[in-house]
């Protein structure tokens, strides 16, 4: 191995703050340089300064909120189809690593060090990229509202279940939603409660993990109902089903959303921004990156 290749970026402040000393001193002793953030938009920073050095290998240690700034750094300086990255995580929700089989700091470590490498598919919204999921609507707006213990429990998706949402005011999406879909064109337009789109997970169906490295989006478009409604349904199914009624799920290459000149919030692996017209698309295998042994290749659907 390069020295010099392997890099760590590690957020002192994620999560309960509590794990700097032991993690930078982990993944030194695997080989890594590790750097520290100091604040907002360091990680991004850091991101691109490995990809401009042409890093072999980014350990993120972080929430998802650095994650997705390292990835953006990486984007950023055109490295993201050449880095391998892994993360250790020591966020507050950690959904990408929970997702890809990475259950806590210490196996992170050990994942960044030896773990089996995938290349999977990155989302991109306009030119800012995601992996896990870009999401509009109620459960993007409550995980603004929401506090730390909350998402902690149970997850941004939870707010669909829990009831959380009552807390807040939701008026609904008037958007029209146009994709290429694995079947053909698909249009969607109407006033919904959330748009879900995602790329590491599923909405529907049980949820969990999806398929990583098809290519596709997980698309469910939930319409707009009454509140009280929607909870009762959700906890019925214990996620959304695909055939639950108001639910659309299909699974697209690219789609744009349209809020017909309104501003639309977007949560992009939990970095939010408003858009009036967002295009999202998927890049195929794009990413290499580090999994735990329970990452599935191919999971059912
Ligand atoms: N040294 C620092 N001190 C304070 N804040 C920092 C520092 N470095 C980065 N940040 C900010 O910390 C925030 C939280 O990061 P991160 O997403 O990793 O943790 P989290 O919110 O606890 O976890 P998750 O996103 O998984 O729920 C980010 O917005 C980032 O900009």
């Amino acid at each position: 191995m390069q020295v010099g290749s392997r890099r760590a970026i590690l957020n002192p402040a994620s999560g309960d703050g509590d794990h700097a000393d032991s993690v930078e001193r982990l993944l030194s002793a695997r080989g890594f340089a590790v750097s520290r953030t100091e604040g907002p938009g360091d990680a991004r920073e850091l991101g691109r300064a490995a990809g401009e050095a042409r890093a072999s290998e980014v350990a993120v240690a972080g929430g998802d909120g650095t994650v997705n700034e390292v990835l953006r750094g990486l984007a950023g300086a055109d490295h993201l189809d050449a880095v391998t990255l892994s993360v250790v995580p020591v966020g507050t929700a950690n959904l990408l690593a929970g997702t890809v089989g990475v259950t806590d700091r210490r196996q992170g470590i050990e994942v960044a060090d030896t773990g089996a490498v995938r290349t999977i598919d990155v989302g991109f919204a306009g030119d800012e990229p995601f992996l896990v999921s870009c999401i509009a609507g109620l459960p993007a707006d409550a995980s603004l509202a929401a506090s730390g213990e909350l998402k902690a429990r149970f997850g941004t998706l939870a707010f669909l279940l829990t009831g959380a949402q009552e807390a807040i005011e939701f008026d609904g999406l008037d958007i029209t939603v146009e994709a290429m879909g694995e079947d053909g064109p698909f249009t969607w337009s109407g006033s919904a409660t959330c748009l879900l789109v995602g790329n590491a997970r599923k909405f529907v169906n049980r949820g969990g993990q999806a398929d990583m490295e098809d290519g596709l989006l997980d698309v469910a478009i939930v319409e707009r109902m009454p509140t009280g409604n929607l909870v009762a349904e959700a906890i019925g199914h214990r996620l959304l089903a695909a055939d639950t009624d108001g639910v659309t799920h299909v699974r697209a290459t690219e789609l744009s959303v349209d809020g017909h000149g309104e501003p639309v919030t977007f949560s992009r692996d939990g970095e939010f921004a408003e858009h009036e017209r967002l295009d999202i698309a998927v890049r195929e295998r794009t990413l290499d990156l580090r999994v735990g042994p329970s990452y599935e290749p191919d999971p059912e659907y």
